[in-house]
């Protein structure tokens, strides 16, 4: 599993952010083609994505591509598509046909350049009512589908209200991305952006609120969020010790013939155990990716 904490959106024709995405410390850059560049610009930014093909960095690169509604996505992907690319982010993704066209024009392109078949990741921004209530057929159309991501502000625009500090009106569509996910048996979602870039305090209340709701990771408009939303998806020293304990008390009393044991005055068993090892496994991971 390829940790992806932080993923940082870079405007795709403007070369000095898209430069200084790659040298910060985000799990992912996505460089955007789609929203963030006005359309007479379109042409200039896949080239300057090829252009950041070539720095060197630390982190993930993916490029958001234009939506399949669009007559950009056909050249994009022919443009962009090239060794040292790790994905593609599909935009207002809303149906199972879309995302396996979008497989198959991603498979051309890895056949033109000598690109492993099914290298490319494909990440599916889900952003409006249609995408939400088909999240399940999505995540499960292509096996180059490795996690859904969530649009926020495009969702309530479509659902006819604005995406609010408490966020009651995402609650469901959060709940319904991460149950989906879990059915297709990819990875946890990751979440919208949070466009309050100054309220960092609100950031990391709303991090914590969907990392409760079971998402791993979240898009990143500004430099300044990626180390509060690195750190909410790291497990802290406590919860390492207490996941390294109950491990240990649980493989003993197993070993016994048990297997229902309180650690501390709380009921440990075979689901609690297996959720203390996804703990050690992602502090394993984090550390081979460091
Ligand atoms: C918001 C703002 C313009 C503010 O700029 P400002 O210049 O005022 O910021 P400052 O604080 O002055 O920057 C201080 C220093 O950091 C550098 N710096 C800033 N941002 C950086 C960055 N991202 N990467 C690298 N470097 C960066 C800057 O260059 C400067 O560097 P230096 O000069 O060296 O000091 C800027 O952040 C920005 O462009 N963000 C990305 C926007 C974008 O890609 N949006 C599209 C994707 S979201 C989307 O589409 C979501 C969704 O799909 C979801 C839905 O549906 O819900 C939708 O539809 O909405
Ligand atoms: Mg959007």
């Amino acid at each position: 599993m390829v940790p992806m904490r932080s993923l940082l959106f870079a405007p795709g024709n403007n070369f000095r952010r898209v430069e200084k995405a790659l040298s910060l410390n985000a799990d992912g850059v996505i460089v955007d083609l789609e929203d963030a560049v006005a359309l007479t610009e379109k042409k200039a930014a896949r080239e300057m994505v090829r252009k950041a093909l070539e720095i060197p960095r630390r982190n993930r690169l993916y490029v958001r591509v234009n939506a399949l509604d669009t007559d950009f996505i056909q050249d994009d992907l022919e443009e962009v598509i090239r060794p040292g690319l790790d994905g593609v982010v599909l935009p207002k993704a809303e149906s199972a046909e879309g995302i396996r066209y979008v497989d198959w024009l991603i498979s051309q392109q890895e056949k033109k350049h000598g690109l492993g078949s099914g290298t490319l990741d494909l990440i599916p921004i889900i952003e409006s009512a249609l995408g939400v209530v088909r999240a399940l057929e999505i995540a499960s159309a292509s096996k180059r589908v490795s996690r859904l991501a969530f649009g926020a502000i495009d969702f309530t625009l479509d659902i006819g209200t604005n995406f609010s500090k408490s966020g009651t009106e995402v609650f469901y569509a959060r709940s319904q991305l991460v149950i989906a996910s879990s059915a297709a048996r990819i990875q946890p979602p990751v979440d919208t952006p949070y466009p309050d870039i100054q309220d960092i305090e609100g950031l990391v209340a709303d991090t914590k609120k969907v990392r409760q709701l079971g998402f791993f990771g979240r898009l990143v408009i500004h430099p300044s969020q990626i180390q509060p939303v690195n750190e909410i998806f790291t497990p802290t020293a406590d919860e390492i010790e207490h996941a390294r304990r109950v491990v240990e008390a649980f493989n003993e009393a197993e070993a016994r013939g048990i297997a229902a044991i309180q650690l501390d005055g709380k009921f440990i068993d075979y689901p609690v155990a297996a959720r203390a090892k996804k703990v050690l496994e992602l502090v394993e991971t984090l550390r081979d990716k460091n």
